[in-house]
């Protein structure tokens, strides 16, 4: 039985059962459940906090987990990133208030309060930076304005929270993130349930960014309608009951779809059509 580890609240919680359900496996039904069993697909999924990810898979009495590459770096723990997911995407940055800092070379003897106090100790040591790192818990924007730091280091997404507290980013950005699946590092890559497992991930990562494209055209438009729609191996095409015509089927990027119809519609395609994929091995 493989056993995952799934991060039971936060931002990740929620799209990683989602993208587990995609996948086919069975997911727990209510938030206080900590442990289920998934008997058709011989899976143990165990949630645990986020936070903590890292250091069971690293024990080794988990194979796998799902968690942040930022929550992996500063755990420190003995795990590897093997697989993106492309959801919780977000980037690690210092930010204070406007005039502070320019760069991280201005931090020195300056106090920074973080909840990643591993990523910002390794960040300012590689730096050659010597400033106080103060660990909160969470709602580190708040620390500026009551005095416990002049500078933060947070997660950062869409940046509505630094703005409401009236701070600005500063620096390059410390890392990006995005939630990953993990193993212990240098465990076996090749065990056949965990390449099973990220096979049906990345089954369901394909069927969020590709559509598959269906079309009508003359055989004089076969190439050019083919050049736009080349598929992933190569497109198919049928021959249709009216002579000098064939149906064209191909997967194209999800983003892309609706300039693709509009190409094919000048070239002379018709009956251009776009369905979604629900699951696929590639
Ligand atoms: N607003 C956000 N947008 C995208 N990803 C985020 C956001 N906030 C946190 N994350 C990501 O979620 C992970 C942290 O999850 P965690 O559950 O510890 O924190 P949280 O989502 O802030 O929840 P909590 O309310 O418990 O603090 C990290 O990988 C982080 O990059
Ligand atoms: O750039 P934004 O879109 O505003 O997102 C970033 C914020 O989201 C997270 O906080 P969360 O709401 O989880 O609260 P927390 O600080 O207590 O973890 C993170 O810690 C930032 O504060
Ligand atoms: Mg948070």
């Amino acid at each position: 039985m493989l056993r995952i580890a799934v991060p039971n609240k936060g931002s990740l919680s929620g799209p990683a059962a989602e993208m587990l359900h995609e996948a086919g496996y069975q997911q727990r039904r209510e938030s206080k459940e900590l442990r289920i069993v998934d008997p058709a697909n011989e899976v143990e999924f165990f949630y645990l906090r986020p936070r903590d990810i890292a250091i069971y898979v690293s024990s080794g009495r988990l194979d796998i987990g799902v968690t942040g590459r930022d929550l992996l770096v500063d755990s420190g723990a003995d795990a590897e990133e093997i697989l993106p997911l492309g959801f919780a995407r977000s980037t690690f940055r210092f930010a204070a208030k406007p005039g502070t800092a320019n760069g991280v070379e201005d931090l020195k003897g300056r106090t920074v309060a973080t909840s990643y106090e591993g990523i910002v100790a390794g960040h300012l040591a590689d730096s050659g930076v010597d400033a106080s790192v103060v660990h909160l818990d969470g709602a580190v924007e708040t620390a500026i304005e009551l005095g416990v730091a002049e500078v933060i280091a947070d997660v950062v997404e869409t940046g509505t929270s630094l703005r409401n507290a009236g701070l600005e980013v500063f620096g390059e950005p410390i890392m990006k993130s995005e939630a990953v699946v993990i193993r212990r590092t240098g465990a076996d890559g090749e065990e056949p349930k965990v390449q099973q497992f990220l096979r049906r991930l990345q089954g369901v990562l394909v069927a969020r960014t590709y559509v598959m494209m269906d079309y009508d055209c003359r055989v004089e438009q076969l190439e050019k309608a083919v050049a736009l729609t080349p598929g992933l191996e190569s497109p198919t095409v049928s021959p249709l009951h009216n002579e000098g015509w064939v149906a064209v089927r191909a997967m194209v990027p999800a983003k892309e779809a609706q300039r693709i119809m509009d190409d094919l519609y000048e070239i002379g395609a018709r009956a251009i059509l776009t369905t979604a994929i629900h699951a696929c091995r590639l």
